[in-house]
């Protein structure tokens, strides 16, 4: 049997509704970035779900020994906001995940060719090989960031099984691209939209998060 990329939609009240507030022309930059605050804490939540690792424990009560589940502070952790829009995903993320380092990526499309270059590295030199990576970017249009992220990530010894990466609208040709790169990878996404306009911007989509979250348009 051949593997296929995993994509989740989680079906949740608050993810819908933010992903309507976020995809409305008229909302403004505060409550955009506002939006992507609740989008990348609900989906971490959902993506956390069967990834956290946890032990089992005896604890006291204050009246009996009881069985405890804990998480296990001890696999290291990881988030790579791939900037700058992942950056507005990312307090909602740490919110879940306070003891995960935060390795800063910084990744920009050439409008015409659509290629992704890198301005800013800020992942270790080398990754153990347990760490467990939560990827944030909102938008996935043609998967050429989001495949520079990942090349970097395992050409530092990273181990894609461990990753999960959060989108907030992931269109068809990204997901057919990554899937093409490695089947194995797991998404998490508010929505997946079906194409991309001329300029390579996602339909219906939410226009340029980047410039949406921090206000640049
Ligand atoms: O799947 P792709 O075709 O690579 O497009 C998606 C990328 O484009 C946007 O970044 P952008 O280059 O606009 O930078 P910004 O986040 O700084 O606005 C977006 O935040 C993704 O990183
Ligand atoms: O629709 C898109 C595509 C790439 N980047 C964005 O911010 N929006
Ligand atoms: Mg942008």
């Amino acid at each position: 049997m051949t593997s296929q990329l995993r994509v989740y939609v989680p079906e949740h009240p608050l993810i819908k509704h933010w992903l309507g507030v976020a995809r409305d022309r008229n909302t403004p930059s505060v409550l955009f970035k506002s939006a992507m605050t609740e989008l990348g804490r609900w989906l971490t939540y959902e993506a956390s779900r069967n990834w956290l690792p946890t032990e089992d424990i005896v604890l006291e009560t204050p009246l009996a020994p009881c069985e405890a589940t804990l998480i296990n502070p001890e696999p290291p952790m990881a988030i790579v906001p791939i900037l700058r829009a992942g950056l507005a995903l990312l307090d909602g993320a740490q919110t879940l995940l306070p003891l995960a380092s935060t390795y800063h990526l910084g990744l920009v499309r050439n409008e015409e060719t659509l290629e992704a270059t890198c301005y800013l590295n800020k992942l270790p030199e080398t990754i153990d090989s347990n760490t467990r990576i939560l990827i944030l970017d909102p938008m996935l249009a043609t998967g050429g960031s989001m495949i520079a992220a990942l090349e970097a990530l395992i050409e530092r010894g990273a181990n894609p099984e461990l990753f999960r990466i959060i989108s907030v609208v992931a269109a068809h040709p990204a997901l057919q691209k990554i899937n093409q790169y490695n089947p194995n990878l797991i998404i998490y996404t508010a929505m997946i939209d079906p194409d991309l306009n001329e300029q390579g911007y996602i339909v219906p989509g939410l226009g340029d998060a980047g410039d949406r979250a921090f206000g640049t348009l």
